[in-house]
């Protein structure tokens, strides 16, 4: 089991502090919830998350990279800022001219681009994968989804007046690819990451041609090329130390030899001992960006993560539509916010830009005007009580209470040490077999109750004041609890595990799924709307 438990603040030292039915979260191990019957500990409750276009003249220097046929740009320029733009700011011609436009209103820039998969292309490979498995291959050339990718990148390139050829065997191999894959009848995990790297291949070949035939010199990169180096963990690959100065050297080397726009394929990296194709987990690009702005260590290097929202904002905009930007985040909140559920950020992304401390702007590139959202290692706390709000949905909850008084610590050793046998992260569980074997093991000590179709919603907020949540919940005096249990009081929930995060930044309230949207949409009226919880209030909560 991944035991990769995130604080100091493990059971023994957590669970004493914490009132009944308030919870901690370890990193790694999902959430957990104490129980507690007359004569102390009794079990634990889990749950598991089933432009404009300006035409350069030669002899101009754009962003650093000389104009085809100019002079160069001065030996000893450095790369200075990042800019990742997300599958919907190049799902199109129309869209990659939008960004190349963008990228020109940065003209003190000299900037590496990654990109993502035009569009919906990841999720087509995906399923265009699954049906070769089984359609034989004499179907292959009529799967729909294969026929939506072909079609799509043919009339980008055609849109964009480039010539087929820049990605004519791409296109050939892929169909190969996929034929194969219908004659052997599977689709290994290698083989996945594989399949789904022909996205990132082919957008970053079609939008650095498209510069290159605007005028601006780029040079496109398949990241597992140039020392982007992870596990073999496929489908889920972490970054390893050995990548940061094998990219650095390739990057900054080339740019002083002959400098060109890096064009670099997002998600996408090479496993350590098979040598294969590996990708970093849906959402990827945003780690390759901040990985690539680590790299580079510049001081003033920045990374811009581009996407179609106007930033991070108070709650996911596909369920509350009046969420608003946030315009400052630190680095934990942000990690946080995405290890929870928000889709916005890769929960791994932030990892890179804090040991580096480079700053990181996620950006609407649908509306460049707007400021989007800072993330810094720092930021002025005093009047923040919420930030956001995180939906993670169709979670099962395991209510495990201890047959025998086995005590608290040999009673969680014995937990956890079933997780362990079986290999299996509490946070993640795919197949409901595996949590069956769970169960079975989990019963021959426990009582043990599985509820399903349950939605974790997270409160993530201010570090200092979630901690005084922990010492001052006991007199149920403090803000937020209040507040939010007056909002759930009216709204008629019923909040079945409340856990506080290891790293008190969050805040978790396990609810029915059916449940969910409408107490998010009470909460966000109550945090951020209604402005119930004035600055004098939370101040007058902070000396109380
Ligand atoms: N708190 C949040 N703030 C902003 N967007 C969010 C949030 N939670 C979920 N989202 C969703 O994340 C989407 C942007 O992330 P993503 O699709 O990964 O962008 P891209 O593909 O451009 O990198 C938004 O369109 C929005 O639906
Ligand atoms: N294309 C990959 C990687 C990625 O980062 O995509 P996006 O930036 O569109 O979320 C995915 O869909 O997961």
């Amino acid at each position: 089991m991944a035991t990769s438990v995130r604080s100091a603040a493990a059971p023994r030292r957590l669970f004493p502090s914490i009132p009944p039915a308030i919870a901690g979260n370890v990193r790694g191990l999902g959430h957990f919830g104490a129980r507690t019957g007359p004569r102390g500990f009794r079990g634990l409750s889990m749950v598991f998350a089933d432009s404009t276009r300006r035409r350069a003249k030669e002899g101009d220097s754009v962003l650093g990279a000389p104009v085809l046929g100019g002079p160069g740009a001065e030996l000893g320029d450095q790369l200075s800022v990042v800019m990742k733009f997300g599958g919907s700011s190049v799902s199109s011609a129309a869209r990659m001219e939008e960004v190349a436009g963008l990228i020109l209103t940065f003209p003190e820039e000299r900037p590496v681009i990654v990109l993502s998969a035009m569009g919906k292309t990841t999720n087509n490979l995906l399923l265009a994968g699954e049906k070769a498995v089984g359609c034989g291959v004499i179907h292959v050339s009529e799967i729909e989804e294969w026929n939506i990718i072909k079609d799509l990148h043919i009339r980008t390139m055609d849109e964009l007046g480039l010539p087929r050829s820049v990605i004519h065997c791409m296109l050939d191999e892929l169909e190969q690819l996929l034929k194969g894959i219908a004659m052997m009848k599977e689709l290994t995990l290698r083989t996945r990451d594989y399949l789904v790297s022909f996205g990132e291949c082919m957008s970053t070949r079609i939008f650095a041609a498209y510069l290159n035939k605007i005028g601006i010199k780029a040079r496109q990169y398949d990241a597992f090329d140039i020392g982007f180096i992870t596990t073999d963990d496929f489908g889920n690959a972490d970054i390893l130390e050995a990548t940061y100065p094998v990219v650095a050297k390739k990057l900054h080397g080339d740019w002083v030899q002959d400098p060109a726009i890096p064009v670099v394929t997002g998600f996408l990296g090479k496993g350590w001992k098979s040598g294969a194709v590996t990708t970093l987990g849906r959402g990827g690009s945003d780690l390759t960006a901040t990985t690539i702005g680590k790299a580079l260590g510049l001081r003033e290097i920045q990374v811009y993560v581009w996407k179609d929202v106007d930033g991070v904002l108070t709650c996911d905009p596909n369920i509350y539509p009046h969420a608003k930007t946030v315009p400052h985040l630190t680095f934990e909140e942000a990690t946080e916010l995405a290890y929870f559920g928000a889709q916005v950020l890769h929960p791994q992304s932030m990892r890179p830009a804090r040991e580096g401390e480079i700053p990181v702007r996620v950006k609407n590139s649908y509306n460049p005007k707007a400021p989007g959202t800072l993330i810094t290692k720092q930021r002025e706390m005093d009047k923040v009580v919420l930030t956001s709000i995180v939906l993670k949905s169709n979670v099962t909850m395991l209510d495990i209470v201890s047959t025998r008084m086995l005590g608290q610590f040999g009673f969680l050793a014995r937990v956890f040490a079933i997780f362990e046998d079986l290999g299996i992260s509490v946070d993640c569980v795919a197949t409901s077999e595996e949590l069956d074997n769970v169960v079975e093991e989990l019963e021959k000590i426990a009582i043990v109750h599985l509820l399903q179709q349950r939605a974790i919603i997270s409160l993530i907020g201010n570090v200092r004041r979630s901690s005084l949540i922990l010492e001052k919940v006991r007199n149920t005096n403090h803000l937020i609890n209040l507040q939010t249990f007056h909002v759930l009081r009216k709204s008629g929930v019923n909040v079945q595990m409340i856990s506080q995060g290891a790293s008190k930044v969050n805040m978790s309230l396990i609810v029915h799924d059916t449940e969910a949207k409408a107490i998010i949409e009470s909460l966000h009226q109550a945090f951020f709307e209604d402005d119930v919880l004035t600055q004098v209030e939370a101040e007058n909560w902070l000396v109380g």
